[in-house]
């Protein structure tokens, strides 16, 4: 079934990060079936049996710009933006994008434009939404370890608050603020013992969880920070976990949120911010994040009946299927029973399925069989295979016994919902570049990040 000769071949004009190619150039050896599939999550369409990104052909991309290769939809980008401000209309919320999702500085900056604000979690995040022109009069800070030049670019800048995560943190925001002779905007960052069921590593809001405060802990620092000139508290800050897949934990910490700032108003704080961090499920499979409405559905009477702002701090939920990671097959190998699909992205660019055992859909970018509606299921004229990088480690995988047509040397592959977390968690081991990133709008398409090259990887190191 699948094409096992391996010759070590290249489709016309495709550029690799494997320099240079052995041998160029062998005709393709199957023809592609027309199917006008439609991928259920995302603008990343089969027309004629090929992969568009909106109107732009994929493998014109891979031609002009080589594989590994991210392609994003800006109009995707944008729609889940739009999506959950227009479900939180009623409040008016301030929507803090969450940098650490993707902080290619083009989508700040189209972000941006769109009328959000950032999320940020170091001073390099910082630097990065400021390059892209935000204001950071409506920035939110957070992360456990905020060194006090941190505290000071933030202060510097104006943000609209920390969200404090500890009692030694809130002495060095209030240090650093009286230095500067500054009051301090913050919200002390409640652990509300919530179970998000969210993976054991990506869950925050659990007690035992390194971030936050427990409400005995939350009360006695909002009481210091009552009795600190240098010092105000805004709100509260929450973030459970991610990606939450149900609207129950939001609704009990919306609750909680209520509560709290009831409980700090009567105790003299001019408390008036709910910022309930971010989370908002993904469709990586199908249908499994609920829409944004629904979330808004249970949030918002909390919001109204509190009388407060609300910040959201989403960031998978919107750069999430904004983008797709597109490798190209170097080798096919039959081993111990199973199929390998060996290509050209691996755990250094999508840590994801190394990490977290996450699940990416993936299927070809010219498939000879239609795109399937369910990703995990056996699909007919296809065969289980595992999907996994060149890297020197077993747990380089982008996939896992997945129901595959066949593919051959030189055959591209797309691994969808690859915006979050892709890039923004990529490295260089093994000393492979970082693959480039091109934005897609409409019929057109440029380049957003190059792709690195070998002088790329030694340059800090000459010292
Ligand atoms: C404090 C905080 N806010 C926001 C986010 C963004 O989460 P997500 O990308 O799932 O929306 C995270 C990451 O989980 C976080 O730790
Ligand atoms: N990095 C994780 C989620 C953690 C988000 C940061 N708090 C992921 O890839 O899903």
């Amino acid at each position: 079934m699948v094409g096992l000769s391996a010759c070590l071949c290249y489709p016309p004009g495709v550029v690799s990060r494997h320099q240079p190619p052995a041998r160029l150039l062998a005709p393709a050896e199957f023809s592609v079936p027309k199917t006008d599939s439609l991928h259920p999550m995302n603008q990343f369409e089969y027309r004629d049996g090929e992969l568009y990104c909106e109107n732009v052909r994929i493998a014109d991309l891979v031609k002009q710009h080589g594989t590994p290769l991210w392609v994003y939809s800006q109009s995707k980008l944008l729609q889940e933006y739009q999506a959950i401000r227009d479900a939180f209309a009623a409040v008016k919320p301030v929507i803090c994008y969450s940098v650490k999702a993707n902080s290619n500085l083009s989508l700040l900056k189209l972000l941006n434009e769109a009328g959000s604000s950032f999320d940020v979690v170091s001073g390099g995040e910082l630097f990065r939404v400021k390059e892209a022109g935000a204001d950071t009069t409506r920035v939110v800070f957070a992360g456990v370890g905020k060194t006090n030049a941190e505290i000071e670019q933030a202060l510097l800048n104006n943000i609209l608050m920390f969200n404090v995560e500890s009692e030694a943190e809130l002495e060095s925001i209030a240090r650093v603020a009286a230095k500067l002779k500054r009051v301090a905007p913050l919200a002390l960052r409640l652990n509300p013992d919530i179970d998000a069921k969210t993976h054991a590593k990506t869950t925050t809001g659990k007690k035992g969880n390194k971030f936050g405060m427990d409400i005995e802990k939350h009360n006695a620092l909002a009481a210091k920070v009552l009795a600190d000139p240098n010092l105000e508290l805004r709100g509260i800050h929450m973030h459970l976990g991610s990606p939450i897949n149900t609207t129950d934990p939001y609704e009990q910490a919306a609750k909680k949120a209520l509560d709290v700032v009831t409980e700090l108003r009567r105790q003299g704080h001019q408390t008036n911010w709910i910022n309930l961090g971010g989370g908002f499920g993904l469709n990586y499979r199908g249908t499994e994040a609920p829409p944004a409405s629904a979330y808004a559905d249970v949030i918002i009477p909390y919001i109204q009946k509190a009388e407060c702002r609300l910040a959201l701090e989403p960031g998978r939920s919107i750069v999430g299927n904004a983008a797709v990671l597109i490798s190209q097959v170097i080798y096919t190998k039959r081993e111990g029973g199973k199929l390998f699909i060996i290509q050209d992205a691996a755990m250094n660019d999508l840590v994801r399925p190394a990490m977290y055992d996450s699940f990416h859909s993936i299927w070809p970018v010219a498939p000879s069989v239609p795109v399937p509606k369910d990703f995990e299921a056996e699909v007919p004229g296809c065969e289980p295979a595992d999907v996994v990088g060149p890297i020197c480690e077993s747990g380089d995988y982008l996939a896992k016994q997945r129901w595959l047509p066949a593919v051959k040397t030189g055959d591209l592959m797309c691994t969808y919902s690859a915006g979050a977390y892709g890039t923004a968690m990529s490295s260089n081991y093994n000393s492979r570049p970082r693959g480039a990133e091109i934005l897609v709008n409409g019929s057109t398409s440029r380049i957003i990040r190059r792709r690195e090259t070998y002088e790329d990887l030694i340059a800090a190191e000459k010292v």
